[in-house]
């Protein structure tokens, strides 16, 4: 229960009207014990008109009364019912809204090295607890209680009206519950076990997914498929071992059950034989014992499911316990222009790796200046934009923006004042016009179509089906590799950014492409200070300087002329490479 109570501390605010349904259910759940009171008065009025203890026109009248007595309750529970299922679906709603909002809100505050350990669809899953939790929590509040109530109730009753038959049920309910409570124990771990699976096999659905073009490509439908088997056996398996401890539990406590209501109806029996009980008390003995020991049987069944419950609630609750390793400073300041960006001597490793990605890095952007980070593959450079982008902060060294160190900015602040182009380029499910500006939700539609001139990008999007209202993204219009990159550029140019971060796609354009990638990417940086990573030599030509990158150190610097000039340098050999190609 430890982390269902977790979840439930994050929703205090529905506290009272929780409190309130509760009480109401458990009215509810009372009212519908009073029902064999009002049967056995009913049943002890025909046996005194059988036996002529009463004349006809008082038992009519009595009976009268007691059915009209049934009416009213029957109505009174109705509507109550009625109200209580509205408010539980209201409150349901709201707790659901309310907790889904603060798990999307906590996973969009954490850090980029989370999602790099964390797999999509196991995130997924985890959220998809949050409607296991809640109907679980209804389920409780509406029936729970009001069982239990009824279960002291009838147990105190009994002990009075027939004390054999209430010493019965007083051993049985609580052996009932006792038994179902160590069955949970025991099955605990396989229900870890086997809600982690599920999280595996959502991981690897998610990934399959979204790596579908791979997967497809290299016919590796197999290979995926094989894995995913592996763990739905795993998982198999797990569920088997468990219903087995489940099964002889609740075996023993059937058998249980089934001893103590025979021994109950033999003994109310012999009882009436013996006179000690008019008919009224036998039926009403009888109804309770019945529909005490019938309402074990779902407590029993709801304290597995809590079991169960509460180790999705723990998936869900460690998701929610993830902090974010890049915070703001509580005094951080709004970063609103940009006039220069350093490094000084900055060191960075990996969270997970044991060397150095980056050594003793140290370089300076002022006021126009456009820098370039060229270098072997791994080298370091993209690694050096995170940093900028604040995905991760150095162990040693500082990065300065206006001469201040980039963590007394808030991040969002400092995000916000870059443009960013990178070699992927994400396209949300959503129209064009909107992939275009979704992080400026104040752009116009002017504002967006002139954007998209300045990146060469309105040429295109016009002779979309509907234009700029054409839906992209993951199940829109398909776009080439250049036309993503100009959708980027002009998401970037409508930012008006202090700092243009360009990551160079990798992958060749054709030169008509290329051409107008190149022309929108001269417009965006135009004036602007530039940070650009670049696979292709031709495009940094210009560049005011060259940071020339080796195994995270930067090796060489300088504008292209002194870098060639050096002619056993690393520049220059892959300049010679580049110029052969
Ligand atoms: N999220 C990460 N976690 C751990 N190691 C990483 C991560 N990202 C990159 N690395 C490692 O850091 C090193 C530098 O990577 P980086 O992406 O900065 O290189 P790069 O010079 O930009 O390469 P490329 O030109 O191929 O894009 C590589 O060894 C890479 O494996």
């Amino acid at each position: 229960m430890r982390n269902i109570y977790r979840i439930i501390t994050l929703i205090p605010e529905y506290r009272f009207r929780a409190v309130v349904i509760l009480f109401t259910s458990a009215v509810i759940g009372l009212g519908g014990a009073i029902a064999p009171f009002i049967f056995r008065h009913i049943v002890n009025i025909l046996a005194d008109f059988s036996a002529m203890r009463i004349g006809p026109t008082q038992a009519a009248r009595d009976a009268a009364i007691a059915v009209l007595g049934f009416l009213a309750l029957r109505l009174a529970l109705v509507g109550v019912s009625a109200w209580l299922e509205q408010a539980s679906d209201a409150l349901w709603r709201n707790t659901i809204s309310t907790l889904r909002q603060r798990v999307f809100d906590s996973m969009t505050s954490l850090s980029i090295d989370f999602y790099g350990r964390t797999r999509a669809g196991d995130i997924m899953d985890r959220f998809g607890t949050v409607t296991t939790i809640t109907m679980w929590l209804f389920q409780l509040s509406e029936g729970t209680l009001s069982a239990i109530l009824q279960l002291l109730f009838g147990t105190v009753l009994l002990l009075f009206k027939a004390p054999l038959v209430g010493l019965i049920m007083a051993l049985i309910v609580p052996l009932n519950l006792y038994l179902s409570v160590a069955e949970a124990g025991k099955t605990r771990s396989y229900k870890r076990e086997w809600h982690r699976l599920i999280g595996v096999m959502a991981g690897l659905l998610g990934e399959m997914v979204s790596q579908i073009t791979t997967v497809r490509s290299m016919a590796g439908e197999t290979g995926i498929m094989s894995r995913f088997n592996a763990v739905q056996r795993h998982w198999w398996a797990v569920r088997e071992v468990e219903q087995g401890v489940e099964q002889k539990s609740g075996v023993v406590i059937n058998l249980i059950n089934a001893v103590g209501s025979v021994s109950t109806v033999g003994w109310v029996t012999y009882g009436a034989l013996q006179g000690r009980y008019s008919p009224g008390d036998i039926l009403l003995v009888l109804t309770l014992t019945q529909a005490m020991i019938v309402s074990l049987q779902p407590i029993g069944r709801l304290i597995n499911t809590t079991a169960e419950v509460d180790t999705a609630a723990e998936r869900l609750v460690a998701l929610l316990d993830e902090r974010p390793t890049v915070t703001d400073r509580p005094d951080a300041a709004e970063l609103t222009y940009i006039r220069s960006i350093a490094f000084c001597g900055v060191y960075f490793r990996y969270p997970d790796k044991a060397h150095n990605t980056l050594e003793d890095i140290s370089f300076e952007i002022t006021a126009g200046e456009h820098v370039a980070l060229v270098g072997a593959s791994g080298s370091g450079k993209s690694t050096i934009i995170r940093l900028l982008l604040r995905f991760y902060d150095p162990q040693q060294g500082r990065i300065l923006i206006n001469g201040q160190d980039i963590r007394t900015y808030t991040q969002a602040s400092v995000r916000a004042a870059f443009g960013v182009v990178l070699q992927d380029v994400a396209l949300f499910n959503d129209t064009i016009a909107r992939n275009i500006g979704w992080c400026n939700p104040k752009a116009s539609e002017a504002d967006i179509e002139s954007a998209a001139r300045i990146a060469h990008a309105d040429d295109f999007i016009r002779l979309l089906p509907e234009g700029y209202a054409t839906v992209a993204g993951e199940r829109g219009v398909h776009l080439s590799g250049g036309e993503r990159q100009r959708i980027a550029i002009a998401r970037a140019v409508l930012r008006d950014p202090g700092l243009v971060i360009l990551d160079e796609a990798t992958s060749a354009l054709d030169s008509e492409s290329e051409r107008k990638v190149q022309d929108g990417l001269s417009h965006l940086m135009a004036g602007r200070m530039a940070l650009i990573v670049a696979h292709r030599l031709g495009t940094i030509r210009n560049a005011n300087r060259i940071l020339v990158m080796n195994r995270g150190k930067i090796v060489e610097s300088g504008d292209h002329g002194s870098l060639i000039a050096q002619p056993h340098g690393v520049y220059a050999r892959l300049h010679a490479l580049q110029s052969v190609l």
